[in-house]
């Protein structure tokens, strides 16, 4: 029977999570899931949660550990029948730790990309906030400028990509991101990719997924997000 899949992508802002989270959902079939989408979710809902995150998020500021797991570990829990992949989650070692204390995971994708490639795309993202695609304008432009493709509704660009903003948030990424590496390579689940084009690395990540992950249509058992079982 085939068995469920759950999988953590990391890296650092603009090294292609979103746009390879969303080829992995479409060619595997996996749930995707985005901390950063999920917080705003909360915010638009005005749950206490979202109310919460927002005042942290509103200056510039990771949301706290105890807020992020409240938020989002419940919700994993709830996916006893599906595979998913986690985008934005877990950022801290804590969160890792709350993370493995829930859940087994069965794969993480972390991409290793050079900062002057980082800078590049970032000043050029525009996203749809809806449901999270991503385009740029040189590598993935929408159909109709301005507009998503599917909704037809209109883009945004996160003030956080600005070039000053993008400097402090990569040092950020490198100091905060090692010792989740290291535990993720320790466990023997880390997947490193390397490269200036998602192009590129798509292959390598889909033929590694296409030897580990059931294919759509396949998920037929039901597997708690709890150890043990
Ligand atoms: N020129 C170029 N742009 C790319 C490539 N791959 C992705 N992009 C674009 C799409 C976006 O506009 C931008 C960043 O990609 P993503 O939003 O997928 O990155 P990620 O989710 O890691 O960023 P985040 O953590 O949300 O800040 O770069 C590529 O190979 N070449
Ligand atoms: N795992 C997390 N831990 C703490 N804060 C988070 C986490 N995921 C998202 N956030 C908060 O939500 C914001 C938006 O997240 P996201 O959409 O991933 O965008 P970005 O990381 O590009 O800022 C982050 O800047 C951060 O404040």
């Amino acid at each position: 029977m085939a068995k469920l899949f759950r999988a953590v992508i990391m890296g650092p802002p603009g090294s292609g999570k979103g746009t390879i989270s969303e080829r992995i959902a479409q060619r595997f079939g996996l749930t995707r899931l985005s901390s950063g989408d999920f917080i705003r979710e909360n915010i638009a809902a005005n749950t206490d949660a979202g109310v919460l995150a927002k005042t942290y998020i509103e200056r510039g500021l990771l949301v706290p550990d105890h807020v992020m797991t409240r938020l989002l570990l419940p919700r994993l829990e709830e996916m006893t029948r599906h595979s998913w992949l986690m985008d934005g989650f877990p950022r801290t070692l804590a969160q890792a730790e709350a993370l493995n204390s829930t859940c087994d995971l069965d794969l993480v994708i972390s991409l290793n990309i050079p900062y002057e490639t980082l800078k590049e795309r970032l000043s050029d993202r525009w996203i749809h906030p809806a449901s999270g695609r991503v385009y740029n304008m040189g590598f993935n432009p929408p159909h109709v400028q301005g507009r998503d493709d599917i909704s037809g509704e209109p883009l945004i660009q996160h003030d956080d990509d600005k070039p000053e903003a993008l400097v402090a948030r990569l040092r950020h990424y490198k100091d905060v991101a090692k010792p989740i590496i290291d535990l993720y390579k320790s466990k023997g689940i880390l997947h490193t990719f390397s490269g200036t084009e998602t192009d590129r690395i798509w292959p390598y990540i889909n033929s590694l997924l296409s030897t580990k992950i059931p294919m759509e249509g396949t998920h037929r058992t039901q597997r708690p997000c709890t150890r043990g079982y």
